[in-house]
């Protein structure tokens, strides 16, 4: 410690990464899904990642946040080893994601289900206390409500919405544990041309501070949304680029133009 305090030994917050992927790979069985994977991604910033079916992104995504443990690499999350630690664990630390397929309750409303994304990353979730008028979880699902903007539509049933915005009820779900990195997985799949814009609105909305990776086939959503492009294919990373440079790039149009999506 130095005579003010400080640590010399240790980084200040703001520029530990949120994200380093250290040669990570992930095989099931004899499928390699991915393989030597290294990226970081600083605090703050919006990572697009995009690439074919099959590419290892989701792959990737679950390595992050535990649901598929690395066979092989490192994970660190905010400067936390977390390579070994559980998807609760990891969740603590601050991740929030969405998946492709919806997880939300469709005989619910949209506040029930933020209710109970709120409620479920509350330290007493097993408490069967029933939401009073004054109860702050429910204030907090209302925020989230606006935020995801699907305010006007509170007490519609998930199974009355459209998929867009079933879409930013989910967003609104992941939020709901206030992460530090929130990870969006393909959020525009299956959205109409009309639905589209709004949700970019909401992501390009989201607080600065808060760290994003976006999977997202559809580049109209992905590259205003993004500080960095990173393109996969066949489970490892083949280019990492601005948004403005990513489609003039060989490699990326050899993969979109050149039969390979
Ligand atoms: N649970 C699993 N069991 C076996 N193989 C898997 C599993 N999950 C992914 N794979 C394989 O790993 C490879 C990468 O898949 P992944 O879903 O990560 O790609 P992706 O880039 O997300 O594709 P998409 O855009 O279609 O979602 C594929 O060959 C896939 O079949």
């Amino acid at each position: 410690m130095t005579q003010h305090g400080e640590d010399p030994g240790r980084a200040d917050a703001s520029t530990v990464p949120a994200l380093v992927a250290d040669r990570v790979e992930r095989s099931f069985g004899a499928v390699m899904a991915i393989k030597d994977v290294s990226i970081t991604i600083a605090a703050g910033e919006r990572r697009a990642i995009l690439g074919p079916n099959g590419a290892g992104k989701t792959t990737l995504f679950n390595t992050i946040c535990g649901d598929y443990p690395p066979t092989g690499g490192r994970i660190m999350l905010f400067g936390e080893d977390v390579t070994t630690l559980n998807p609760h664990r990891r969740a603590r630390l601050g991740i929030g994601r969405t998946y492709q397929s919806s997880l939300l309750f469709t005989g619910l409303t949209v506040l029930e289900n933020l209710y109970l994304g709120v409620r479920g990353a509350m330290p007493n979730r097993l408490s069967l206390r029933k939401a009073g008028r004054d109860d702050a979880a429910l204030a907090k699902a209302r925020r989230l409500a606006e935020q995801v903007r699907v305010d006007r539509i509170c007490d519609a049933r998930i199974d009355s919405l459209s998929h867009g915005q079933r879409r930013q009820v989910e967003v609104g779900m992941a939020l709901a544990c206030d992460p530090r990195l929130l990870m969006l997985d393909e959020p525009a799949a299956g959205l109409s041309a009309a639905e589209r814009p709004e949700l970019v609105k909401l992501i390009g909305d989201l607080p600065r501070d808060l760290t994003l990776i976006l999977i997202e086939h559809d580049m109209d959503v992905a590259l205003p949304n993004c500080d960095i492009v990173t393109v996969m294919k066949d489970g490892e990373v083949v280019v990492e680029s601005t948004p403005d440079r990513i489609a003039d790039d060989p490699v990326v149009q050899a993969i979109y133009l050149g039969g390979g999506h």
